[in-house]
Parts: structure tokens; C-alpha cells; sequence
């Protein structure tokens, strides 16, 4: 049988012994407690869990890189079964870390995150004599679309140990880790962070224990995943996830309630005109936002004839950086319109400008394929390069804040679930 272990990445005790009590209902084997919570809490965080379960393998996620005879001494003495060590550490830490495994009467795992050849090195670390290999792509590294399955693949052809692995896993992927021959499947985020962890840790159970040995091939493309995402986050969410870069300034929804996700195709043009932006909605599909900066905020270079058009076209929205007008016509529409003005005044179709060009909107650089997120909150700019990583962070972002909205549904304050106390900043 394969493996579930529950990975607590959290840093309150009571919370993640909540949480692993819940994963233990839905089938987890294995709990572990994460480095947020060993740094959180020391060895406190391994003995408590040992204390509550006492029928399960604890496994302590220490990371260690150096002083490996003592961190293995630590977690064992506390409880710990399985002890998690670096890959990259020295030859050196690695032999310490097994005599003191030996010692103590625990097994060491080594991670393999950021290991430059994982199959030679694990080859290596088996010669070694550790007990089990993690093949782990770290939280960071997932945002970057990394996963952990390619190396799986190759090593487990090529080395005869217990396997584990880690890294973003969800119910599919967990499937696809026990047919390529994984003995241990490390679920963190998908369990720990779900509003429902019994039912997540259930469901990865089930992909697990149904996974026969062939993986499922069938893979969602990076573009459509990403569209899911900013679909289910908001406009704050991804905000947050860029550390306040990308919000665009003194542009908001005429429209309160609509949203845009989509693509942006640009325009820079000027003093009113309008012939640039209206070319412009020709040359967009279904899911592309027109993206308009305009020099002048006091002559609409957008109205009601426009909006007809790019509705027929299907776009999905418009985002300017200017005026627009006939509010009356345009409001009949669905379409979802975000402007820095709204004025009578009308423009002329001169033809000055460029499309598809680098533009400044709302102060933010925008370029042709960039992704855009608009909502009652504003409007945000993602550069496409990085749009799957700020995708999977603000969906992380999404997470942390309806775990904390849950809580305080069941009448927590919002100062006790963050232990805002706790973690105010020393002098
Ligand atoms: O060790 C870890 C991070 O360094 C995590 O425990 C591991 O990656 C599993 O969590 P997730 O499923 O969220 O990736």
C-alpha cells in the first residue's frame, strides 16, 4: 500500500494539531511536521504530535544542512520515526546523520530539493545507506511550474530504495506519483489548506489506492490553468501575491459586480482620438482585454458605438486609461468597463497612435499578451512571463485568507487567528 503523509507547513501548534487530526480521519499515514512549524515551535511542535498520536509515524522535516549527529539526536529524542535531512548537504552530514539515526532508532529521509542531478545523488545517498529518498520540488519552486513527477520517473528506474515524494501535490497528481512507484505520497497545501481536510485527505486516498501502475497522462494546459485561477482570485488576492506591484491607479469599474480576466492587446493614443482603440477591437478574440491609454482624461475617446462593436466581437473587456461616455448605452451592455473618467466630450478619429505596443495604463507598464484581472477592487497588470507563478501564489494568498474567514465565521477575531501578539516585530 502506498503512503499518505500529511505535511503541517503551518506555524500554530494547535491549529496544525487540529488539522492532522482531521487528514488522520481521512487516511493519512504519515504526519508530518513541516519546517514553518519546527522553526514556529522547536521540538515542542514533535513531541505534541507524538503525544496525539501514538499510533503514527511522525516524521520531523528538519532540512539540515550541518551539525547532522545533534538535529537527527533532537527529533528522535523527541518522538520523531522518520527524520528529514538535506541532499545537498555534505557527504560528511549526511554519514553523521545516519550514525545518529542508527543510534536513536529512527530512519532517515534525505530531500532532494534543488539538487542539480537528482539520480546520481540519490545513487550516491542509497550507497550512503539512507533509509528513503524524497523527491521534493519545494513551495517556491512550484509557483514557477515545477514538479516533482519528471524526476520521480527517472528514479525510480534507477535506484532500488523506498521512494517518497513531494511538491504541490493534488488527487491526480498523487495518482500519477503511486503508478510511477512512489511508496510515500507527501501532501502539504492540497490537504492543509482546503476547507475541508478530511474530505481533501480522503480524496487523495482514494487517487492514491485506485492509481494501478500506468499515469494518466492527460494534463491541463498551463494557459487554461491559469485562466482558472484568476477566475477564483481576486484582484487583492493577486496583489498581494506581487507584493503590491501590478495595481494600476486612478482606473475603477463603471460597472460594480463585473470582472475581467483576459489578455490585453494595447492602444496608446491621444488627445481623444479614437480611431486607434476602434481598429483595435477588430484584432480582438474572446478572451482579450482592450487596454487603452489615452493623453487626455477630459475627452472620451470610448462611447456607445464601440461598446456595440466589441460586444459583437465578444471581447472581454475594456480597461482605459482616459474618458469614456454614453454611460446610458453603454450600461445596457455586459460588458465590463473600467475608466479614469467619464465625460460627454467627445473625440475625433484621427488616426494618431499605435496597438499592440508597450504602454503605461494607470501607471503600470502593460504589454501586448499581458494577463489582466479586473474587479470591484481595480485593476491589476501580470506580466505574462510570470503569470503562472503569481497565478499559483495569489491562489495560495486565496487559500490562507478563506482559512482565516472560516475561522473567524466560527467566531474567532481576527487578531487570535493571525496571534498577531505573537508575531508583532521585536525591538
Ligand atoms: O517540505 C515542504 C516544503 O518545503 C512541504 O512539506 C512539501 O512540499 C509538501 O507540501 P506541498 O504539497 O504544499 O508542496
Amino acid at each position: 500500500m502506498v503512503l499518505i503523509q500529511v505535511a503541517l507547513d503551518l506555524v500554530e501548534l494547535d491549529r496544525a494539531l487540529l488539522i492532522a487530526q482531521e487528514a488522520v480521519l481521512g487516511g493519512a499515514d504519515w504526519i508530518e511536521a513541516g519546517t514553518p512549524l519546527i522553526k514556529s515551535e522547536g521540538m515542542n511542535a514533535v513531541r505534541k504530535l507524538r503525544e496525539a498520536f501514538p499510533g503514527k509515524t511522525i516524521l520531523a522535516d528538519m532540512k539540515t544542512m550541518d551539525a547532522g549527529a545533534v538535529e537527527v539526536e533532537m527529533a528522535a529524542k523527541s518522538g520523531a520515526d522518520v527524520v528529514a535531512i538535506l541532499g545537498r548537504a555534505d557527504d560528511a552530514v549526511i554519514s553523521e546523520s545516519l550514525e545518529s539515526a542508527r543510534k536513536y532508532g529512527v530512519r532517515l529521509m534525505v530531500d532532494l530539493i534543488s539538487v542539480d542531478d537528482p539520480v546520481a545523488r540519490s545513487q550516491e545517498l542509497v550507497a550512503l545507506g539512507v533509509d528513503l529518498i524524497n523527491v521534493h520540488v519545494g513551495i517556491d519552486q512550484q509557483m514557477t511550474g515545477k514538479s516533482p513527477l519528471e524526476t520521480l520517473a527517472q528514479i525510480s528506474k534507477e535506484i532500488d530504495a523506498e521512494i517518497a515524494v513531494a511538491g504541490g501535490l493534488k488527487p491526480e497528481t498523487a495518482r500519477n506519483a503511486a503508478a510511477m512507484g512512489a511508496g510515500i505520497v507527501i501532501v502539504g497545501s492540497y490537504i492543509i489548506h482546503s476547507d475541508n481536510v478530511t474530505q481533501s485527505a480522503k480524496e487523495i486516498r482514494q487517487a492514491v489506492d485506485n492509481a494501478g501502475s500506468v499515469p494518466d497522462s492527460g494534463k491541463k494546459s498551463q494557459e487554461d490553468e491559469i485562466f482558472e485561477i484568476f477566475w477564483r482570485v481576486s484582484s487583492s488576492n493577486i496583489s498581494d501575491a506581487m507584493h503590491r506591484k501590478g495595481a494600476m491607479c486612478g482606473i475603477s469599474t463603471l460597472f460594480p459586480g463585473r470582472k475581467i480576466v483576459g489578455r490585453a492587446v494595447t492602444v496608446r493614443t491621444l488627445g481623444g482620438d479614437w480611431a486607434k482603440p476602434v481598429e483595435a477591437i477588430d484584432l480582438c478574440g474572446k478572451t482579450d482585454v482592450l487596454v487603452i491609454f489615452n493623453s487626455d482624461r477630459n475627452i472620451a475617446m470610448w462611447g456607445g458605438l464601440a461598446t456595440k462593436t466589441a460586444v459583437n466581437r465578444g471581447i472581454a473587456g475594456l480597461v482605459v486609461d482616459g474618458a469614456v461616455r454614453d454611460m446610458h448605452e453603454i450600461k445596457t451592455f455586459d460588458l465590463p468597463v473600467f475608466a479614469a473618467n467619464v465625460v460627454p466630450n467627445a473625440g475625433d478619429p484621427k488616426g494618431l497612435g499605435e496597438i499592440n505596443c508597450e504602454i503605461t495604463c494607470g501607471g503600470q507598464i502593460v504589454n501586448p499578451r499581458d494577463f489582466i484581472v479586473a474587479d470591484d477592487s481595480g485593476v491589476v497588470v501580470i506580466p505574462k512571463e510570470r503569470a503562472y507563478e503569481i497565478a499559483r501564489r495569489s491562489e495560495e494568498v486565496w487559500k490562507k485568507e478563506k482559512r482565516i474567514s472560516d475561522e473567524i465565521d466560527k467566531g474567532k477575531s481576527m487578531s487570535s487567528v493571525l496571534e498577531l501578539l505573537k508575531w508583532e516585530k521585536q525591538k
